[in-house]
């Protein structure tokens, strides 16, 4: 059966001091309690942490985790993820408790992205506290809605699309198609398959365009109010230019997400959102959005227009 959500996420920093400051300082993320040195671990809810960083000799994202409902759904997952022809490498014992998980898994889509599969997630019952005083993170209820949204490249489109969906039971939400060169005669448009596994508008988003660097495009966190997103905000625009902006703020076409995007000590950026669609799946048709924003999310790469 289906992945259920986007459990937590794997990332690597050469500085986890960095990772630290930005999470706790701009983001508003709780730090939690790490038996390893080498790791650094940051809560949003309940579930021991949502950001896993570990250190490394490179700043990256490494690895979505996506979380299935049983053990089931987790063994059948396994399967269909061999029968496809991709690696899967079952976690010991002692890895999926350092993960707070009954069992883990690792495979990998057909772009070579690294991804891990788990089911059974310890809880944290300490409360949570944010440092920067962030009301609350939206994970919905009892965290059916996930953490958030990952957004990968795909230079193989069609085949890592179908991959999600047939492999690991991803829906479709909308398939954007935007025209970044100015939609002349000469503009082909870039394909972007946004995709749900639960009632977030999407878990996971796939763009055609060339592998980026950083290990993904970016994440989406998704806070309780625009007055927390405006708070994180002016936070970002204090820090004068330590944490860039790579977008200012706007809202989205498509899942009508109120946010601004930052870049995170790994150079891939976080979307910090507010507000965005929640779906029923049983009865959604798949939209086609043409257009980013209904306003804002001036990308610091554009030009003045
Ligand atoms: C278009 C869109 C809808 C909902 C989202 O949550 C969302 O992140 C986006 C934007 C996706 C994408 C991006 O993040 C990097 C810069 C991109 C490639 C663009 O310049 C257009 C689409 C953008
Ligand atoms: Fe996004």
């Amino acid at each position: 059966m289906a992945v259920k959500s986007l459990g937590y996420v794997v990332i690597e920093a050469r500085d986890l001091d960095a990772w630290r400051d930005f999470a706790c300082n701009i983001a508003g993320l709780m730090p939690a309690q790490s038996d390893r040195e080498d790791v650094a671990l940051f809560r949003m809810d309940d579930r021991p942490f949502r950001l896993w960083v570990q250190k490394g000799d490179r700043d990256a994202f490494v690895a979505p985790a996506w979380e299935f409902a049983s053990r089931e759904d987790f063994e059948s997952a396994l399967a269909r993820l061999e029968a496809a022809g991709r690696p899967v490498e079952r976690a010991g014992v002692m890895e999926a408790r350092a993960r707070q998980v009954t069992e883990l898994a690792r495979s990998s889509d057909p772009c070579g992205h690294a991804m891990e599969l788990f089911y059974g997630r310890f809880y944290d019952y300490a409360p949570f506290v944010s440092p920067a005083a962030v009301s609350r993170f939206v994970t919905g209820d009892n965290g059916d809605m996930g953490m958030g949204h990952v957004v990968l490249t795909a230079p193989n489109f069609d085949e890592t699309h179908a991959f999600y969906k047939d492999v690991l039971g991803f829906r479709d939400t909308d398939l954007g198609r935007f025209y970044l060169g100015g939609g002349g005669p000469d503009d082909p448009g870039v394909g972007f398959a946004f995709m749900h596994c639960n009632a977030r508008h999407h878990s996971l988003a796939l763009g055609q365009l060339p592998e980026s660097p950083n290990g993904a495009v970016h994440m989406m966190l998704e806070v309780g109010s625009l007055e927390d997103v405006g708070r994180a905000y002016d936070r970002v625009l204090k820090s004068k230019g330590k944490v860039p902006l790579s977008a200012t703020l706007g809202r989205h076409v498509n899942d009508k997400m109120t946010s601004f995007y930052m870049q995170t000590p790994g150079g891939f950026d976080i979307e910090y959102g507010w507000n965005g669609m929640v779906i029923d799946p049983a009865s959604w048709v798949p939209t086609t959005s043409l257009g980013v924003s209904d306003w804002g999310h001036k990308w610091a790469h554009e030009k003045d227009d």
